[in-house]
């Protein structure tokens, strides 16, 4: 099985966490562990999860001095998860420490390169200083990150089909800021529904808040990867 699903756990409570994986199988999805979870639990919470038999993405986005880079994603490697990821505006010397710290460990996770966040707009882009426009920058990042041998990119999926048409269809696109047509948008700026992100090249979606906040995380779980 490889579900396209990935949920992301984000609580800081770990009975939240047993309470939502009981009722799942890792068939269902992966499961991402980042920032808050991480930094309440560290390492254990991964045991944890990968002992229940789930794959793990651990999203940290490591954004930092290339030496720094190739430290923290040798230490992810040896933690035995499936995908890990940096920032691309690091910068090539950067994704290219991250790559060779992949490549000289011997767990392998996928190295997955954040692009543009989905919670950013056009006129967020301009104000960060971007001379390109949101999505002209979003494929320029990928691009970087495809000549770097990164294996892929977290980006929303309305650039998902033009960053394969750019690179290549088995680079991975890996796309948050999926919602529902009745969920709320949050924080999120550039959304689209699952079966959308599908259709416009997405390879896996990253969704949060529209499953663990609903009423029946489960059953909308289920009914996501049925509509996929
Ligand atoms: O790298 C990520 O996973 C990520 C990148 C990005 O551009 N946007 C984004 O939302 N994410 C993560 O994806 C998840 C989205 O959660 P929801 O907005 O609740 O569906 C969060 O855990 C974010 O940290």
């Amino acid at each position: 099985m490889n579900p396209k699903t990935i949920v992301a756990l984000d609580f800081n409570d770990i009975s939240e966490i047993r309470k939502f994986i009981s009722g799942i199988s890792p068939d269902e999805c992966r499961l991402k562990i980042g920032k808050e979870l991480f930094t309440c639990y560290g390492p254990e919470v991964v045991r944890e999860v990968q002992n229940a038999g789930f794959e793990v993405f651990l999203d940290l986005k490591f954004h930092d001095i290339p030496n720094t880079v190739y430290k923290a994603i040798k230490a992810a490697a040896n933690l035995g998860v499936w995908m890990v990821n940096v920032h691309a505006s690091g910068g090539r010397e950067m994704l290219l420490a991250a790559r060779r710290a992949i490549e000289e460990s011997d767990n392998k996770p996928l190295l997955i390169a954040v692009t543009i966040l989905t919670s950013l707009g056009e006129e967020d882009v301009k104000e960060i200083g971007f001379s390109r426009d949101l999505t002209e920058q979003t494929l320029y990042l990928a691009k970087l990150a495809y000549d770097c041998g990164i294996d892929g990119v977290v980006c929303s999926a309305w650039e998902a089909q033009a960053i394969k048409d750019k690179t290549s269809r088995e680079f991975l696109t890996v796309t948050p800021g999926i919602r529902l047509s009745d969920s709320k948008t949050d924080d999120q700026t550039r959304i689209m529904t699952p079966q959308m992100a599908i259709k416009n090249g997405a390879d896996y979606l990253v969704i949060g808040r529209p499953i663990t906040q609903s009423q029946n995380p489960l059953q909308t779980l289920r009914d996501i990867n049925l509509n996929l």
